[in-house]
């Protein structure tokens, strides 16, 4: 199954050993060119890992959801922060509506661990053989994976190598999220989603998928005057726009890449974190892993974007701090939670 969006080779990023300069400049083209045109791509990871790895989260990540429900829910993220453990079905909620999956969330780890505080609690990880371990150096490499990639991106957009450690120093420490996703079969003439249309939250994402196709479907805005062909289906204060869902479905050793919303603030709005949203009409399970800033990171746009943008360019874009960002997010995201934290 083809796809219209751009596989990009990150090799020349993973060698270093000779450092081949035009090979790296022409990935970083591809990744800028992919940034401004789809906010999505897909990144061949062979060399990187060895992909039997990610299968084996996989089929943990099963396990786990096959397990009863009162044993999954001693890993509640009620236990916790509201954020790292175990959410049932239906408990995430995208735009309002209840999402048809459940799902198991890891974040980096807090020094001093605090589960009155937002965010601030303890991951909780199954009781099953190999699951820590094989979770954790899967976080390890993700965030190895992460950094070349920015660092490849950077270059794209053409920042100096000063400018580039400017941007290193707010993800070199990265609050990372990795999710567990368990995805059962959406109803027959359900209206509902697996997972609503949103935009991830952060830098970028990294999702090694199970070989379902037109499950993961990614939003196209078209240019401006053409005619819609669909439309976001979301009220506008929620994004509604015309354009068209295409599918992003899973290519044989590489992850699904997508950036969030910081890079939209980084890049001035020049780079878009594209709206997706999930429909499985079977069983599956999929491991995503967000690669995300610095809890402390003060993201606002950069120069080498607002030097793309010229003189006349597009308007300054609010800055925010990555931490009280994803509060604000994590609050909102499961059934009776908005407002959780306002109190
Ligand atoms: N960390 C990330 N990106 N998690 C996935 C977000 C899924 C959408 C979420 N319920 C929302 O409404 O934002
Ligand atoms: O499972 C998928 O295909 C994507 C999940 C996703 O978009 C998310 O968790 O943010
Ligand atoms: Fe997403």
């Amino acid at each position: 199954m083809s796809s219209a969006l751009p596989i990009i080779d990150i090799s020349p990023y993973l060698r270093s050993e000779p450092v081949d300069i035009a090979a790296r400049k022409a990935t970083s083209e591809a990744l800028h060119a992919a940034c401004l045109n789809f906010g999505f791509f897909y990144l061949s990871i062979t060399e990187f890992v060895d992909t039997a790895v990610p299968e084996e989260l996989t089929t943990l990540a099963r396990t786990f959801f096959a397990l009863p429900q009162e044993e999954k829910d001693k890993l509640s993220l009620s236990n916790q922060d509201n954020a790292r453990g175990y959410a049932r079905l239906k408990e995430n909620v995208t735009n309002g509506k209840a999402d048809n999956h459940e799902g198991l969330d890891f974040y980096r780890p807090v020094e001093s661990p605090d589960k009155s505080k937002p965010l601030w609690g303890e991951n909780q990880f199954p009781d099953l053989p190999g699951f820590r371990d094989k979770y954790e150096a899967w976080v390890e490499k993700m965030k190895i994976l992460g950094l070349i990639v920015m660092e490849a991106m950077a270059i794209g957009l053409g920042m100096t190598p000063d400018e580039w450690t400017e941007l290193r120093n707010q993800v070199d420490d990265s609050f990372w999220v990795m999710r567990a996703i368990g995805y059962p079969p959406l109803p027959e003439n359900s209206d509902g989603f697996s997972c609503g249309a949103h935009k991830d939250y952060g830098c970028l994402t990294f999702l090694y998928a199970d070989p379902t196709p037109s499950a993961l479907q990614v939003f196209l805005q078209q240019p401006e005057g053409s005619t819609a062909a669909d439309t976001t289906g979301l009220p506008v204060e929620q994004g509604a726009k015309a354009g068209a869902w295409i599918n992003a479905d899973p290519i044989p050793g590489c992850v699904v890449c997508n950036i969030g919303e910081m890079w939209e603030i980084w890049s001035n709005g020049l780079y878009k974190s594209t709206l997706h949203r999930v429909v499985h009409r079977s069983s599956n399970y999929r491991v995503p892993f967000f690669f995300e800033p610095n809890f402390d990171a003060h993201v606002k746009p950069l120069a080498a974007a607002k030097r793309i943008q010229g003189a006349d360019g597009a308007p300054e874009r609010r800055s925010v701090v990555y931490g009280d960002f994803l509060l604000a997010k994590v609050g909102n995201n499961f059934a009776g939670g908005k407002g959780r934290y306002d109190d």
